[in-house]
Formats: C-alpha cells, sequence, structure tokens
C-alpha cells in the first residue's frame, strides 16, 4: 500500500471505531448491585463487569475465544548500551514462544488463551510454520542518531496490527491481550512516555530488564538526545512511534485500534504494551473504552504512564517480563467478574434482606 492508502486505512478504521455502549454499562451496574453483597463490595470486579458490558454491547460476553498477541522487534539503539541483554535474545526469545516454553506459553495455557507470535521487525531472518511475518523492518535504526524507523514503515507496522486484530475477531477470538519481545523496547517506550506523555525522562526511565546504575545513567542521556536529535512532534503520534518507537509498539497500537474498531476488551500488559496505548489514546481517543490495563509493572514509571493513560492496573505482582504475562494472568480476574456476574443469586432470589 502507498503511504497516503495506508494514512487513509488507519483513519477509515478509526473513525469505525463503534461508541462504547454506556446504557448496558449501566445495565450491568445494576444487576451487580442486585447481588447479594454490599454494593460495591467487590471493588475493581464489578467495575471490570460493567465495562465488558459497555464494550461489547452485551450481558454478558461470552470472552471464552481468547487470544494474546505478542509482537517481536529489534531496536538499533542497543548499541548505545541500554539494556542488560544482547538483541540476540530477542529471535531467541521468539522461537522459544513458538516451541512454547516462555513464561507467557505457560500462563496462556493456564488461561486458555492462543499465543499469536508476530514479527514486526526483528533484525534476524525468521521461519517458522507458526510464526506471523510481518517484518516492516530489520531492526530500527539507532534513535541516539536519527529516526527509528520512516513514516511509511511505521504506518505499515499500525495497519499489520489492525489487520491481525481484525482476522482474530472473524475467527471467534473476543478476548485480546498485547505482548511483545524486544530488547532495548524499555529505551524506546521511555522516550514515546517523555514525548506524549510528558513524563521526564528521568522518571520515565528504568531498568528495564536489569540495566545497572551505570547503564542506567546512559540509557536516559540516549533517551533525552534521542528526543533532541529527532524533535518528534507530540500532537503526531504516528511521528512518534517512528522517530523514537520501534516496530513491535507500533504494531500493537495497531493491535488496540482493531480490537475496539471490532468491539472486542484488549488487556494491557506491562510499560511498553502501555506505551503503545498511549500512543493510541491520542491518535484514536474513541479506543480507550475498550482497553484494559492488567498489571503495574515493576518498571519504574508504569504507574505515572498509565494514569497519563487513565488507566487502573488490575494487579500488583512485581513482575516486569513482557511477552503479554501480566495481561494473560488477569484473564482470570476477567473469567471472575464474569462468572461473579451469571453465577451469584440476587437479594430476591435468595431471600436475603436488603439494607
Ligand atoms: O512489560 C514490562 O513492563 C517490561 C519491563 C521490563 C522489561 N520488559 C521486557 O524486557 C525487554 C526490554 O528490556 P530492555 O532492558 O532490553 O529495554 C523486552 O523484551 C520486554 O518484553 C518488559
Ligand atoms: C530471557 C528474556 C526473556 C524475555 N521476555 C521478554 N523480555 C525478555 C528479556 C529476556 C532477557
Amino acid at each position: 500500500m502507498a503511504i497516503e492508502e495506508l494514512e487513509q486505512k488507519l483513519k477509515d478504521v478509526i473513525m469505525s471505531i463503534p461508541a462504547y455502549d454506556t446504557d448496558a454499562a449501566e445495565r450491568a451496574r445494576r444487576h451487580s448491585d442486585q447481588l447479594t453483597k454490599p454494593p460495591g463490595s467487590l471493588g475493581k470486579l464489578e467495575e471490570m463487569a460493567a465495562r465488558l458490558a459497555g464494550i461489547s454491547g452485551k450481558l454478558w460476553p461470552d470472552l471464552s475465544r481468547r487470544a494474546v498477541i505478542v509482537m517481536a522487534g529489534d531496536h538499533g539503539v542497543c548499541e548505545e548500551g541500554v539494556s542488560a541483554f544482547p538483541s540476540a535474545v530477542t529471535p531467541q526469545m521468539v522461537m522459544n514462544f513458538l516451541h512454547g516454553g516462555a513464561a507467557v506459553n505457560v500462563l496462556a495455557r493456564q488461561a486458555g488463551a492462543e499465543v499469536v507470535c508476530v514479527d514486526m521487525g526483528v533484525a534476524a531472518e525468521l521461519s517458522h510454520p507458526d510464526l506471523i511475518s510481518r517484518k516492516v523492518v530489520y531492526g530500527t535504526a539507532n534513535m541516539a542518531k536519527g529516526a527509528a524507523m520512516s513514516r511509511e514503515q511505521t504506518l505499515q507496522a499500525i495497519v499489520a496490527g489492525i489487520n491481525i486484530a481484525e482476522e482474530k475477531a472473524k475467527q471467534g477470538i473476543a478476548l485480546f491481550a498485547t505482548g511483545e519481545m524486544g530488547i532495548g523496547n524499555t529505551t524506546a517506550s521511555a522516550a514515546i512516555a517523555s514525548v506524549l506523555g510528558g513524563l521526564s525522562a528521568e522518571l520515565a526511565v528504568g531498568r528495564g530488564t536489569g540495566t545497572g546504575d551505570e547503564a542506567l545513567m546512559r540509557k536516559i542521556e540516549v533517551v533525552r538526545k534521542a528526543i533532541a536529535v529527532n524533535e518528534p512532534n507530540p500532537g503526531d503520534p504516528v511521528d512518534v512511534l517512528a522517530k523514537v518507537g520501534g516496530a513491535e509498539i507500533a504494531g500493537l497500537a495497531g493491535v488496540m485500534i482493531g480490537a475496539a474498531a471490532n468491539r472486542c476488551p484488549v488487556v494491557i500488559d506491562g510499560y511498553i504494551s502501555s506505551a503503545a496505548a498511549l500512543a493510541v489514546a491520542r491518535l484514536a481517543p474513541g479506543a480507550l473504552p475498550y482497553m484494559l490495563a492488567s498489571h503495574l509493572s515493576h518498571e519504574h514509571a508504569h504507574g505515572a504512564l498509565l494514569e497519563v493513560i487513565g488507566l487502573s492496573p488490575i494487579i500488583h505482582l512485581e513482575m516486569r517480563l513482557g511477552e503479554g504475562t501480566g495481561a494473560v494472568l488477569s484473564f482470570h480476574l476477567i473469567d471472575a467478574a464474569l462468572q461473579l456476574m451469571t453465577e451469584m443469586a440476587t437479594f430476591d432470589s435468595a431471600g436475603v434482606s436488603k439494607g
């Protein structure tokens, strides 16, 4: 597709996102208040159930078919020494996902979710029958020296993400989670959080895979430099994703937009997924009600980033793995919320006195 067509496709899909159904959410809240418990006593589980009703327009949606979309990409900025691990780990972990041995595979099996593994921009050539290849770049360029990607590559990545969500929704997937793999991608995410979220580089940068003090200082300087060199336009999220982002981050932004356009809830994982979610919040505010935050990552600024987006995490386990692990874990709580709504007795049916 030519760049103009990609821009148009993105605009069209954003325009097609259905309005969140506030009536259905309200009906869900009223139902919840009739159940045998003090109103609001199931806390965020009640709010989650209402959100799922508002998203789907149904009391209660069948979310039994679910998938975690794990997108992978490499980052040229790694040559600045910003990660505790070498870039070679990105393709190695992609193969691990495909062989079912990564943490996300275990948690997805436990939560009944399909793992969809997508190569968005891994530097190495990868091949496996279950790998979806949507490579827009062989690793991004070093953002400390120039733009990570072109606008065209970024739009290709976003549209690829939209198409994957669309195809999966057509196949019956009703609940999405976002996951990623990309050595160096917490540096890109920090830059996005800084430009779009107004967080200082010092706040936005964390230890990622476990960088030491010296590398942490370098990482802060690299984020400052990348922003100064590229001057990403905070009013243009695509420009920000192109200049200081990454192929898997842009792809995940597309998945979130695509899920919303198909009226499917999309559960956001950790810091990197949240950086993509922030770009979506700015690019397509109509997609925001379709997003649920899963966990609070141990990555330093994740809480601040979620606050900027206006999302509240469900679980707090000090995880900082990525891959979609926190998002898939929270599927169990989504199931719990819906099962409570459908199986609990009401005050009337159980003959329990109201306050
Ligand atoms: O999801 C998170 O909050 C998270 C926090 C820290 C690290 N990660 C994962 O670690 C990798 C990026 O870390 P780094 O240090 O290489 O930038 C990438 O593969 C992410 O999935 C993920
Ligand atoms: C081993 C390893 C697994 C990961 N999964 C997501 N990010 C990761 C980073 C590393 C280093």
